[in-house]
């Protein structure tokens, strides 16, 4: 029976609890905020700062655990290489979470290290800089904090007059304690894809079907399995994701993001962990969900395939309001359709745009892809979040 520690407890933590719960493991679920969502399916809860190392060493020693699962980027990394020296396991690896935190280091080592092809990009840590770095790459240009996901602080400059406020934008939105930004020109991209690639202490690197989805804000809206792709762009993007996986190095599932565009196959970036668009897995399209197979690859347990068993799509459930007390409408609505299922995460509060819930719906392989991910979108926009 292992022990995990999981560094982050939202809805892809929680399903992550659930997969392993289901195999008989403990897990002590963290966050910095109580009662979130995997903390109501773990064994034991922790509420700290993972941004101070100290208070991440305490836990650590505390709990001495058998697997350091994190689950979001902003956690104070750099002592996940004192963790793994004193003989911890930091899932995929301490330098995996410790570059694809901060744009700068995932960005250089893949552009300039291992020679991908990405976006042009230019970093900026002040307005001026912002100004300078715009000039040089051209609008329209993408602004995002170093540290930020699921597109906060991130914002698109299309005319001169965008750039003070895509800056202050993106001070707001950083996490961590970083004030520089990245600055990367626009990729006219045909469509967009998450590659989620699995990656074993003892076995080799395998990759599920692509999946397609659409992003608002730079955050995602709904996702869809398999992309339809041109099988070059494929074997591209596997290339691509193989080289990074390796030079990250460690065991699990990784979300590796790609634009697709006349030029050629781009790579965007990495989560070293389940990613959001593949929560269409939910929809058991494929033989093993994405958490499970993360789950897998954290035990050392051999995955001897991954099958698309039938087609999906997901579409988030967002709020609109600040609610302690959040609660839904248009629930039955959903649960009476057809080839459909939904989750709501259990979190105990809610913003404009948090993500509270999904919808998936799947059909069989001979199925039409657009279809099921219409139906996805319409059966999300019959839920609302109320405060
Ligand atoms: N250079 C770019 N050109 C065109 N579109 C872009 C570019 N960079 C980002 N985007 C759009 O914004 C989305 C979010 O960007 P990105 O993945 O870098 O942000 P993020 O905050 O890390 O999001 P997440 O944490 O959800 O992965 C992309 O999926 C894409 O749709
Ligand atoms: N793109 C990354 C992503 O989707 N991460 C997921 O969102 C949670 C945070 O949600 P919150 O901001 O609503 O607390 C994270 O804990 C993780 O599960
Ligand atoms: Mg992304």
């Amino acid at each position: 029976m292992a022990k995990i520690l999981l560094l982050g407890s939202g809805e892809l933590g929680k399903e992550f609890v659930i997969a392993a719960q289901r195999l008989g493991q403990t897990v002590i679920a963290v966050d910095s905020y109580a009662n979130a969502p995997a903390m109501q399916v773990a064994h034991s809860a922790e509420v700290i700062n993972m941004l101070d190392g100290d208070a991440l060493d305490a836990l650590v020693a505390k709990h001495q655990p058998d697997y350091i699962v994190p689950e979001i980027e902003a956690i104070r990394t750099e002592r996940f290489y004192n963790y793994e020296e004193q003989g911890y396991t930091v899932i995929p690896s301490a330098k995996a979470a410790n570059y694809t935190m901060n744009r700068k280091s995932i960005r250089d080592l893949a552009a300039k290290d291992l020679g991908l092809k990405t976006a042009n990009y230019r970093y900026a840590a002040s307005a001026k800089e912002l100004s300078d770095a715009v000039t040089e790459i051209g609008m329209p240009c993408v602004v995002k904090p170093l540290m930020s996901s699921s597109g906060k602080g991130q914002s698109t400059i299309k005319t001169e007059a965008d750039i003070q406020k895509a800056w202050e934008y993106s001070q707001e939105g950083s996490r961590g304690d970083v004030a520089e930004v990245i600055v990367e020109g626009f990729v006219n991209f045909n469509y967009e894809i998450t590659l989620l690639t699995v990656t074993q202490r003892e076995g080799a690197t395998l990759f599920c079907p692509p999946i397609g989805h659409r992003q608002e804000r730079g955050d995602y809206q709904e996702s869809w399995q398999p992309a339809t792709m041109q099988s070059e762009h494929l074997q591209t993007a596997q290339e691509m994701a193989k080289k990074v996986t390796d030079a990250l190095g460690g065991a699990g599932i990784w979300g590796v993001e790609f634009f697709i565009s006349d030029d050629g196959v781009y790579f965007s970036e990495l989560s070293p962990r389940p990613h959001d668009t593949g929560m269409v897995t939910l929809g058991n399209t494929q033989n093993f969900n994405e958490f499970e197979l993360h789950l897998r690859a954290v035990l050392g347990l051999p995955i001897a395939e991954i099958t698309q068993e039938r087609i999906g799509a997901s579409a988030v459930i967002l709020a609109s309001d600040h609610s302690d007390n959040p609660t839904f409408e248009g629930i039955s609505t959903i649960a009476n359709a057809k080839k459909s299922d939904f989750r709501l995460f259990g979190k105990p509060t809610s913003r404009p745009y948090r993500r509270m819930g999904v919808v998936v719906t799947y059909d069989s392989k001979e199925g039409d892809i657009t279809n099921v991910t219409k139906r996805a979108k319409e059966l999300a926009s019959k839920v609302r979040v109320l405060k």
